[in-house]
């Protein structure tokens, strides 16, 4: 007989709630049908790193917590984009705002909050923000490109990370606080003042005692004006003021709320069968706005739905860490000075460093640290155990970082006594026994596989001392040496070690890579994976088979996805010349299939932008034209100027050069998207001097450019040499394009490996005839066996289901 499974919908696809799903896929693999909404685009991800986004210490697609494979392999049914608008409790079923309605036997609302936006006059304007998701995260990365000014108001957490990374962009920027010392909810003054010195040393600038009045601007944001009647300047302003639990769907369903969703220790709301977690929670008064406490929630909030005896969830003690390089700041617990507490404290002005400890009835009840946090995770753990630390007080003040595997009070290690279930890294929700198991069992004896493994000290690092110290617990003397940086977590290899065995072994897979040079993570990352597949392509272009499973998303839909889930299709338009042919046949391809908006581009082709995924083939064959790829790491476009054909200045036919290139290495892989310029004459309309590989005509010649870059950081190219003929043209770029490949890192733009390498290393690769015929010989194998991706999907059958069937799941947008 087979028994129906019950129906379980949770509403957010976000931290708290898909960490529930993966207790419950734990403790009942089988036993509930599982519906999730997202009202973001996005699959489930990492928020907290949305910080280390925007300063360039992570891509989006490396802050994806479960990818969409994860939801298919779980069997969940996966709704993005879709924000629930109601919940009928009556018929126990959920409704979205395009009308999809799912039944549930058991709901959970896991809904998060909402960045807190000041009612200010003018706060509707275009340029202001808060910054809570990947939408905020790319407004302020593409405003950073327009714009030099940015203002923040708030000087919490939030809005000093948010600051951080304006200042990474290249932004000047202002941080607007209320009271007289930053981050006044986990600071002392003393703390606090230190820290203001350090971030003005970064270039931050701060406006304290402030009092906004309102939005200066017409449509868009200019700057602020204080009640003060002073004014600052900025085409950006990110509002950091706190958050508010999103609460609004569980009232209009009569659900009880209070600040937030009102639940008890079982994290029940006061509606039978429907369950709150996470930050649109409130227990006991309290609703936490840090992944730990939420993640706690989780937990017992799972075994109570599955019957597994659990005691209730009693509320946290929360600590935090400013993600912020080269400022070491460590808050948790009652920090603040109060009737009944004790504080000692010890600041030395010369180190820079300040800790204070807060003590209550004989126990630690709450730290401030600066400078130093090595302290930290074990005065957390200390705070959390509540044991007494009477007698030991200025022991611990002094530094009790080297008791990790000390005793305590019991007489036992503190870290031998934890139980496994402990949360050791509560950013990631990594518990002791989770570190135990990647020692124990899979082999991890560096505290960077283990964080490969496991994600412990992938995110605010402030967990580091207790997984060092857990390391030396399990591992004792197998402790492996301190880690090399590799390419990236799952290994210690870098780049050229990487390469250079690859070639030695003759290694053929992605899998082999792994397997025989010991990666930490059998099935490698986000990170490793498009790069082994790079490497071995690159060396062994002939043998080796594209991994299309190891391609970025973009390339294994051979379009770019927008944000709305649809795809761009740019086909190839060589040169940036055209024919009344193509263009009209563009033009019924864009009728047929409702495309939204034709949009031309910078690299002078046309983009049919909104396009359905299920479209994408049939367009593809429709058009008959080869794919641009414009979603790859591979050559964009060769933009043209008009040159000697028609244009009076022109000395040299810049159209039929650029056309010969691109024709030349259309389809190249490449470390990173390359792009070239032909320009017919030293006014180089064409914009050469900012591309990868840059071409001016000047008399009786050509200027050969290399290295420019017009993206975040401009850059402008080096004159790498002057030749005289087109065929000299192609042997050179040939040549100068397979040094690239095969030195560059993955993801190293030609700008950036120029700096890296300096223009002398590129030079001396180029100067003798004969490595450059060598390097021209084996580009030239390359592209003889580089194929068009769309014809092959098209012209293909089994390409073409295999497309389709990648094309039924959900879409990879990160
Ligand atoms: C930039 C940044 C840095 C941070 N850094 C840290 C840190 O270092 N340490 C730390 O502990 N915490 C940090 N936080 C806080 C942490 O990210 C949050 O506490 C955590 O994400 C909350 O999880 P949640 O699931 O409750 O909410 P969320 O992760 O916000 O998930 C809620 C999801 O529900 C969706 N949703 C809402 N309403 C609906 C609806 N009606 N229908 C469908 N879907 C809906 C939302 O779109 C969202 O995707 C940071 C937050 C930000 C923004
Ligand atoms: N590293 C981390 O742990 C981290 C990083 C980012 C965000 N977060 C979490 O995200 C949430 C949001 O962070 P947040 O910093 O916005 O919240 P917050 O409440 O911690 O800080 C907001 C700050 O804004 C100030 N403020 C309030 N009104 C203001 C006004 N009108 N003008 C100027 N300043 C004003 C407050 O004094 C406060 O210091 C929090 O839950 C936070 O814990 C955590
Ligand atoms: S670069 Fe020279 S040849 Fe080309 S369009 Fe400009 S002026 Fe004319
Ligand atoms: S506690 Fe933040 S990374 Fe572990």
């Amino acid at each position: 007989m087979t028994t129906t499974k019950k129906k379980l919908v949770l509403i957010g696809n976000g931290m708290a709630g898909v960490r529930a799903i993966e207790h419950l896929l734990k403790l009942s693999p089988e036993g509930y049908d599982i519906t999730i909404f997202g009202s973001e685009p996005h699959p489930n991800y990492n928020r907290i790193m949305l910080s280390s986004v925007l300063v360039g210490g992570a891509d989006l697609q490396e802050i994806v917590i479960n990818d969409w494979e994860w939801y298919r392999e779980n069997n969940i049914t996966l709704h993005t984009g879709h924000k629930i608008t109601k919940i009928d409790t009556d018929r126990k079923k959920v409704i979205s705002h395009q009308g999809i309605e799912a039944a549930y036997d058991t709901l959970i609302i896991a809904t998060g909050s909402n960045p807190f936006m000041l009612p200010l006059p003018g706060a509707d304007k275009e340029g202001v923000i808060g910054f809570r998701d990947i939408k905020d995260c790319e407004i302020m990365m593409d405003t950073a490109k327009k714009y030099k000014k940015a203002v923040v108001i708030g000087g919490g957490l939030l809005g000093l990370e948010a600051a951080r990374g304006l200042l990474h962009l290249g932004m000047e920027v202002h941080v607007v606080h209320i009271h007289n010392h930053l981050m006044d909810r986990q600071l002392d003054e003393a703390a606090s003042r230190m820290l203001q010195r350090d971030l003005e040393a970064q270039g931050m600038q701060f406006l304290l005692n402030k009092h906004t009045a309102a939005i200066k601007g017409k449509r868009r944001a200019t700057g602020l004006a204080f009640t003060d009647g002073t004014e600052v300047d900025g085409d950006l302003v990110v509002m950091a003021v706190g958050i508010r639990p999103n609460v609004e769907l569980a009232r209009a369903a009569g659900i009880e709320v209070n600040r937030g969703i009102v639940i008890n220790d079982f994290m029940q709301t006061s509606v039978p069968d429907i369950y709150a977690v996470g930050e649109c929670a409130e227990h006991r008064g309290i609703s936490y706005g840090l992944v730990a406490p939420l993640y706690e929630q989780g937990a017992v909030m799972i075994k109570h739905l599955v019957g597994v005896e659990t005691a209730g969830y009693a509320g946290s003690v929360t600590s935090t860490k400013l993600k912020v390089s080269g400022v070491n700041v460590f808050s948790a617990g009652r920090f603040a000075d109060t009737p009944g507490t004790r504080a000692l404290k010890i600041q030395d002005d010369l180190a820079g460093t300040y800790k204070k400890i807060v003590i209550q009835d004989g126990k630690l009840v709450g730290a401030v640290l600066f400078g130093d946090t090595a302290d930290g995770a074990e005065l957390f753990a200390s705070i959390k155990s509540g044991e007494s630390i009477a007698g030991r007080e200025k022991e611990i003040l002094l530094g009790i970082s080297s008791d990790l595997l000390g005793q305590s009070s019991s007489g036992n290690s503190r870290l031998e006594s934890m139980s496994d279930d402990e949360i050791i890294c509560g950013c990631n929700g990594v518990s002791k026994g989770d570190i135990g198991d990647a020692v124990l069992n899979k082999g991890c004896n560096t505290v960077g596989a283990i964080k490969a493994c496991t994600k412990a000290s992938a995110s605010c690092g402030g967990c580091k001392p207790l997984v060092e110290g857990l390391l030396h617990l399990y591992a004792g003397d197998a402790v492996g040496e301190t880690v090399k940086e590799g390419i990236c977590g799952c290994t210690t290899h870098s780049r050229d070690e990487i390469v250079a065995e690859i070639t030695r072994m003759n290694l053929n897979s992605t899998k082999e890579v792994m397997n025989v040079l010991g990666w930490s993570n059998p099935e490698g990352c986000t990170k490793c994976r498009p790069a082994l597949n790079y490497y071995l392509g690159m060396i062994n272009p002939e043998e080796y088979v594209d991994e299309k499973e190891s391609r970025i998303t973009n390339e294994r839909f051979h379009g770019n996805i927008q944000k709305d889930g649809t795809y761009s299709v740019v086909p190839r338009i060589y040169g940036g010349v055209t024919s009344p042919a193509d263009l009209k046949r563009i033009a019924e391809v864009a009728e047929k299939y409702d495309v939204p908006m034709v949009k031309f581009t910078g690299g002078q082709r046309l983009d049919l932008l909104g396009v359905k995924k299920e479209d994408l083939p049939k367009m593809w064959a429709d058009l008959d034209m080869p794919s641009g790829h414009a979603y790859g790491k591979t050559l964009r476009t060769v933009k043209t100027c008009v040159g000697s054909t028609f244009c009076r200045f022109g000395t040299q036919d810049a159209i039929g050069m650029g056309i010969k290139l691109e024709k030349a290495f259309e389809g190249l892989n490449a470390p990173a998207k390359v792009k070239l310029a032909v320009s017919g004459c030293p006014r180089n309309c064409a914009e050469a001097t900012i591309k990868d590989f840059g071409v001016v005509a000047i008399d009786g010649g050509w200027e050969l450019h290399v290295g420019g870059n017009g993206g975040v950081k401009v850059r402008e190219t080096d004159l790498l040499c002057i030749v005289k003929t087109e065929d000299e043209v192609m042997e050179w770029s040939s040549a100068f394009l397979q040094l690239y490949r095969e030195n560059a890192q993955w993801n190293e733009r030609t700008a950036q490996w120029i700096e890296r390498v300096g223009l002398e290393y590129v030079k001396k690769g180029l100067e003798n005839p004969e490595d450059r015929l060598a390097l021209k010989s084996r580009i030239d194998k390359t592209l003889s066996l580089t194929t068009d991706p769309w014809k092959q999907i098209v012209e293909t059958d089994e390409l073409r289901k295999n497309f389709e069937q990648l094309n039924s799941a959900q879409p990879v947008q990160l």
